[in-house]
């Protein structure tokens, strides 16, 4: 097992955040906002639209700050970005006249935290893993939506961080795709135990993925229920066929459908 199992644990306490902006009311997104994330853990978050998770993978990540409430990752508060906290966004964050290879090693070239040669061997490793040695002269327009998402998992991992938060990574993908991509991701979860915090609204992919969900709801939100995921790992699709799979899809679909309930009733 690799040695960032154990690391990449946060405590996150009490949450408050208001978005200010100019001529128009503040939004109040989070309130009271606390949860563990456990270390070598994959742990999803879940919740309706709008309801705040962006915001939140924003402040794991250090790139905005709460007005309330800390962010302690192995106990050293969260202040500001860093290299061992690596965000996977919705959007692609390739730059296009760049190839793969440039793509995947630029991160630990521009830090000079790595020689050329060190920073190549790790991205043709990390490219190989992928299914990615072939196209790794190719430039971001000459790949499928699926390779772009692996490239850029690539190129997050290459700084060998340990936390990393994708803020819903499979959005847009075909089925087809999404499912390869879901099955990619979850072999190098198992095999790297990276800690993990993975946002999606599908919750057939957070039950497929996760150890632990984490569902939001209220307005201003906060983490109103927490799921233990104890289906067995190696995992493959067949869990999805399971008495606990469903057993668990319901008691999830069950908040979540009160969530949803109480925003709409909140819109009225
Ligand atoms: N920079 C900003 N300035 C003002 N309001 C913002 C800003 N960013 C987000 N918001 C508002 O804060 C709320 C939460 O947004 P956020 O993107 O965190 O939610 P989300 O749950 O990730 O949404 P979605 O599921 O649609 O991606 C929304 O009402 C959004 O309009």
């Amino acid at each position: 097992m690799n040695t960032t199992a154990l690391k990449g644990e946060l405590t996150v306490t009490g949450l408050r955040k208001w978005y200010h902006r100019r001529d128009q009311a503040p939004v109040h997104v989070l309130e009271d906002c606390s949860f563990r994330i456990e270390p070598g853990k994959l742990t999803v978050v879940m919740g309706t639209s709008g309801c705040g998770k962006s915001t939140l993978a924003y402040i794991l990540c250090g790139y905005i700050s709460p007005d309330e409430g800390q962010v302690l990752m192995d106990g050293q508060p969260v202040k500001e970005p860093g290299s061992d906290r690596i965000m996977v966004f919705q959007e692609t964050a390739l730059w296009p006249w760049m190839t793969v290879m440039e793509n995947v090693v630029f991160g630990p070239l521009a830090k000079s935290r790595t020689g050329r040669d060190e920073a190549t061997r790790k991205a043709l490793e990390l490219l190989r893993k992928f299914g990615l040695s072939e196209f790794k002269d190719k430039y971001p327009g000459q790949l499928s939506g699926g390779m772009k998402r692996r490239a850029e998992l690539a190129q997050a991992l290459i700084n060998s961080p340990k936390l990393m938060v994708l803020d819903e990574p499979f959005r847009g993908l075909d089925v087809m795709t999404r499912e390869l991509m879901q099955e990619y991701y979850i072999k190098l979860f198992e095999e790297t135990r990276l800690t993990t915090v993975f946002i999606t609204s599908e919750l057939e992919e957070a039950i497929f993925l996760a150890d632990r969900i984490l569902i939001m709801g209220g307005t201003p939100s906060r983490i109103v229920r927490s799921l233990e995921v104890d289906l067995p790992r190696p995992r493959t699709f067949d869990v999805l066929a399971t008495a606990r799979y469903l057993e668990i899809k319901k008691e999830a679909l069950e908040v979540l459908y009160g969530e949803s309930m109480e925003q709409q009733a909140m819109a009225c």
